[in-house]
This record gives structure tokens, C-alpha cells and sequence, in this order.
């Protein structure tokens, strides 16, 4: 099996990151070295964006982002570039680090009144980055709007002014940058939509913050890649059978509703689980028997049908959703299964038959989760469906990670919470923020695929949250690796690709 390093690739909070900030000063690297370094960065791919001698415009803030622009403007200058600084506020009033790198830079200094967006051939946006503490309005919300306005390139430091860090939500008004560069790690709202489309391409640079500092900070957000969940995931044995893959069953609906199921199906055995068997209505068996032939059909009827079934423990993770049909049969099938405490993946009509009773739903997660000593429920809900079960989370605006984060915990449950910035959550707070796929998985049946990518997973045996976390990659990864014209079929046949370029990249790590 190919190994990969045991640590998931942090994101951290402004607040972490201040964090991270002050133990590598307290261990002897100073801020102005932190700052001279940011500086630097900044000005180096302000040099591969712009031609010399530019014009660059510099927009400084009040604070260390407004410092990192003075450094980087100064470094500029050096390499020959024209630059004009545009401050926000009285820069005799910026304080420490920030107060000597508008020292270094020792020229002229504008107001940002007299800022004009066309005349530069880039702009340098360092009025905010991790300090951001309230919406950015008046001269600010004004400059920012004449900037993109204009066909100029903007390059922000740290994170588009007006990006929250932490969420990715636009306080007022936001920069719509060509890229951004941030450093040592990068932060949620690089991630979570609007704030990752509004970054543009980002870069991330070491600018001497020590990585042992991750230890003592603890970090609870990740972004979603094989540094998180690789040595979770189970590969083949040389030597191994079926059984020892597992075997995943998925519920189908009826007669007219099938083909959810077969995506989920064909996915779930592509994804690696040892033996799939579709469980049919007996309307419906016949319409399974015409389009399947690795994956096994089983009549199942209902509730009485399925418990009998369930009496063989092979059968260890279950897909219960897509086409099945919303009402108590949904109901009676999940308590069964999570009666039994075996892995489920709840989707579409899964998630909305509890609607009106959501709490009996997290209550069988809970004791589930208590009988088998682990997580044994994963929900993938796009939007709609999560406001059916989180009514109150869905309502508190724009905050996607803190609600996937709080369903998680409240639901004893794996929270998939899908579209572009996917994130996945767990009970205990720890959380992924995914950045694979493109925007042709916007197209009907694609999220029945995800469901049988993290029922394999599931089957093989690996953690929920791994499981989830790798079945939304491989997702995207497919999804990339097929291009546009995309749909939900095509997305298990480029499983072998995926595999093929996973354990390329767990081999190098
Ligand atoms: N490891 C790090 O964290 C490093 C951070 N550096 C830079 O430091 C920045 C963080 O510096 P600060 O904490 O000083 O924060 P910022 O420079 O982002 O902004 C803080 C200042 O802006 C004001 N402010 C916040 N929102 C406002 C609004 N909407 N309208 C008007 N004023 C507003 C605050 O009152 C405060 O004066 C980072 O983004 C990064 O660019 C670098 O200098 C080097 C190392
Ligand atoms: N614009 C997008 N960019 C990337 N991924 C997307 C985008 N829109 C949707 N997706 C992904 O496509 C899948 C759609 O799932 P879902 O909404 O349940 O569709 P369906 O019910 O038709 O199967 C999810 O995994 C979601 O994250
Ligand atoms: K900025």
C-alpha cells in the first residue's frame, strides 16, 4: 500500500494565524524579518505579472497588510519599476513593523482619494488582509469598485480586501483579484466561496513561519487532499479476496426511478468496494437486470425484506437516497440499517423524509455511532436539502464551514455539505474544505456517483470522515480528468485514471 505523510495540509484562521505568527517571533524571528519577507514575495510575483517598468499602483491599509505593501513597493522600485504608494488613513499613524516599512520605503505618499484604477498596469492591494474586522464602505468601498471596474490586474496580499478570512465571505465590498499571495498556509476563505473565485490564482509562500508552530496551534480545517485521509484508504491486498473489499449495497427505488441507483452502483464498484448488490423493489428488478452486470440485484421490498437481509453482517455499508422515493419506507430503511450499525450514506430523499422529524434521524446517528465506536452516518446534502434538516444553521449568512462544522456535531454524523467548495465535517469539529472538480458536475445524477465513491470507501473499511473526504476528491478528480461535456456516466470510468495518479502522488510524499 502507498504511504503518505500522516498530517492533512492545514488552513488556519486569521486567528491562528496571528497565532502562528507570535510563536515564531517568541522563538526569535522578528516581525520585521516576518514582514520584510511578505514584502519580498509579494514584489516577486508582482514582477511576473507586470512588464518594466509597469506603472504599479501600491494601496496600502492601517495595518501589517498595509506594511507589506510598503516592502513590497520599495522592492519594486529597486528592480526599476515606477510605483506610487496610495495610503489609507495617516500613514505617520501605522505602528510597528508597519511604521518601518513605510520608513524603507521613503518617498512620496498619497491619499487613496487620489488613486485612479486605469492609469497602472497593476494594481497591489494591501489595504486589508487577516484584520479585517467589519465591511469595508465609503472612500474604501468606492476605491475597490473603481478598481475592478477597470480591466487592470489586481494582485492582493493575503486575501482580496473585503474577503473574510475565516469564511470567505464578502464584508461589503471586495477586491476581484487576477491572483493573490499569502503565506505559510492559506486560510479557509481561500477556499470557500465567493472569497476563492475572488482570489483568483493564489499563491502561498514560506516567509520563515515555522511549521512546529502547527503543532501547538492544533488546526481543526484542512484542506481536502491525500495529506489529510491517504493512509486511511485502503488499497487491494496482494494476496487478498471480495470479501475483504466489502460489500455495498445500494437501496433503489422503483420501476422509473432506477438509474440513480446504477450510477451509485457502478461507482461504488469502479471506487473499489469488493461486491456491490443493488437491493430493487420487485417492479423494478427486471429494468436492473437489463443494464447491470457486475453489480448483483436483490429483490427488496420493504422493511421486512430488508431486516432479513441485514442478517448477513457482509453487507457493511449502505446507500439510501438517490431515486428511492421520500416517506416513512425511506425511514423505516435507515433505522434498520443504523439499527444495525452499519456504515450509511444518506442522500436526496434519504436526507428530506426527515424533514419534519430531523432529531430522530441524529439520534439513531448517535446510538449507532455508540454501539459500533464510530461515526456510522454520512449525510451529502447539496443546499437545499441541508436547510431541510439545519433550518436555523442554514439561515446564518454565507458561513458554509461553521455549518457544516455545527450539523456535524449536532447530527452524531459525517456532514458532506456539496457544490463547488464542498466541505466535509465530523462530530468533533475537524473539518475539509475540497477544491477538486469543475463546473460540468453541475448536471443531474453526479452527486448519486458521489454517494457509491464513499460507500466503496465505507465498504473497504476506512474512517467516515476519510471516507467522505476521499470519495469528494476522487469526485473532482474525475470530473477534471474527463473535461467539459461531462455527465454523472462518465465519472466512474475515470476512476482508473484517479487511482493511477493517487498513488503516483502518495508515493512522492
Ligand atoms: N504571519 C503573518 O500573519 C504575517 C502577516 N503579515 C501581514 O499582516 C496582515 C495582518 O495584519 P493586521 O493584523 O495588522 O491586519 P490588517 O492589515 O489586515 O488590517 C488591520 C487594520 O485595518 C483596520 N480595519 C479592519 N477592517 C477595516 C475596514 N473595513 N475599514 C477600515 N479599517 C479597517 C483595523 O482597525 C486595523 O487597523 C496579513 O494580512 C499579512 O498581510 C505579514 O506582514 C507577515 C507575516
Ligand atoms: N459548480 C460546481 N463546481 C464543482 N462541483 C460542483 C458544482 N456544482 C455541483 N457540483 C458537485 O456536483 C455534485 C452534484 O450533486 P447533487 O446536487 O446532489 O446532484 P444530483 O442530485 O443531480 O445527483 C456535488 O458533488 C457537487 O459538489
Ligand atoms: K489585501
Amino acid at each position: 500500500m502507498p504511504t503518505c505523510a500522516p498530517i492533512g495540509t492545514a488552513l488556519l484562521t486569521p486567528t491562528e494565524m496571528a497565532e502562528a505568527d507570535r510563536l515564531t517571533i517568541e522563538s526569535g524571528i522578528s516581525g520585521w524579518q516576518l514582514m520584510s519577507a511578505a514584502g519580498r514575495a509579494v514584489a516577486g510575483v508582482a514582477a511576473e505579472m507586470v512588464a518594466l517598468p509597469g506603472p504599479v499602483a501600491c494601496l496600502a491599509g492601517p495595518g501589517n497588510n498595509g506594511g507589506d505593501a510598503y516592502v513590497a513597493a520599495a522592492n519594486l522600485r529597486e528592480q526599476g519599476f515606477a510605483v506610487r504608494v496610495f495610503a489609507l488613513g495617516d500613514p505617520e499613524r501605522l505602528a510597528g513593523d508597519a511604521a518601518f516599512a513605510r520608513a524603507a520605503w521613503n518617498a512620496e505618499i498619497e491619499p487613496l482619494a487620489a488613486f485612479e484604477a486605469d492609469q497602472f498596469s497593476l494594481i497591489i492591494d494591501g489595504l486589508f488582509g487577516a484584520g479585517l474586522s467589519r465591511a469595508l464602505d465609503g472612500e474604501v468601498a468606492n476605491c475597490v469598485e473603481r478598481a475592478n471596474a477597470c480591466r487592470t490586474p489586481i494582485l492582493s496580499i493575503d486575501l482580496p480586501s473585503g474577503v473574510a478570512g475565516d469564511s470567505g465571505v464578502v464584508l461589503g465590498t471586495a477586491f476581484k483579484a487576477r491572483r493573490t499571495i499569502s503565506f505559510f498556509r492559506a486560510k479557509p476563505g481561500h477556499r470557500l466561496e465567493p472569497g476563492r473565485s475572488l482570489c483568483g490564482e493564489i499563491t502561498i509562500r514560506p516567509i520563515g513561519i515555522l511549521p512546529d508552530v502547527l503543532q501547538t496551534i492544533r488546526p481543526r480545517t484542512f484542506d481536502n487532499d491525500p495529506n489529510l485521509w491517504g493512509r486511511a484508504l485502503r488499497w487491494p491486498a496482494d494476496a487478498g479476496h471480495k470479501y475483504d473489499r466489502g460489500h455495498a449495497v445500494i437501496l433503489s427505488g422503483g420501476a422509473s426511478k432506477t438509474g440513480a441507483a446504477r450510477l451509485a452502483a457502478n461507482a461504488a464498484l469502479r471506487a473499489g468496494a469488493g461486491l456491490v448488490t443493488v437491493f430493487s423493489p420487485a417492479s423494478a428488478v427486471l429494468v436492473h437486470a437489463a443494464h447491470l452486470t457486475a453489480a448483483m440485484i436483490k429483490r427488496c421490498e420493504g422493511a421486512s425484506e430488508l431486516d432479513t437481509h441485514l442478517a448477513d453482517e457482509r453487507l457493511n455499508a449502505f446507500v439510501l437516497g438517490p431515486g428511492f422515493g421520500v416517506g416513512a419506507k425511506a425511514r423505516d430503511a435507515a433505522r434498520l440499517i443504523l439499527e444495525k450499525a452499519r456504515a450509511l450514506v444518506l442522500d436526496a430523499d434519504g436526507i428530506t423524509s426527515y424533514a419534519d422529524d430531523p432529531r430522530a434521524l441524529f439520534a439513531l446517528a448517535r446510538e449507532a455511532g455508540k454501539k459500533a465506536s464510530e461515526t456510522r452516518l454520512v449525510m451529502t446534502p447539496h443546499a437545499g436539502e441541508f436547510k431541510r434538516l439545519f433550518p436555523d444553521l442554514a439561515s446564518s449568512e454565507g458561513a458554509k464551514l461553521e455549518q457544516a462544522r455545527e450539523a456535524a456535531a449536532r447530527a452524531h454524523s459525517i456532514v458532506v455539505l456539496k457544490g463547488r467548495d464542498t466541505v466535509i465535517a465530523e462530530p468533533g469539529g475537524r473539518a475539509a474544505i475540497n477544491s477538486t472538480g469543475t463546473p460540468w458536475l453541475a448536471t443531474a445524477g453526479t452527486g448519486d456517483v458521489l454517494t457509491g465513491m464513499i460507500v466503496a470507501q465505507l465498504a473497504q473499511g476506512t474512517p467516515a470522515f476519510e471516507a467522505a473526504c476521499a470519495g469528494v476528491w476522487m469526485h473532482g478528480k474525475a470530473a477534471e480528468a474527463f473535461g467539459p461535456g461531462l455527465i454523472a456516466e462518465d465519472l466512474a470510468p475515470m476512476l482508473p485514471k484517479v487511482f493511477g495518479d493517487l498513488a503516483r502522488l502518495m508515493d512522492e510524499t
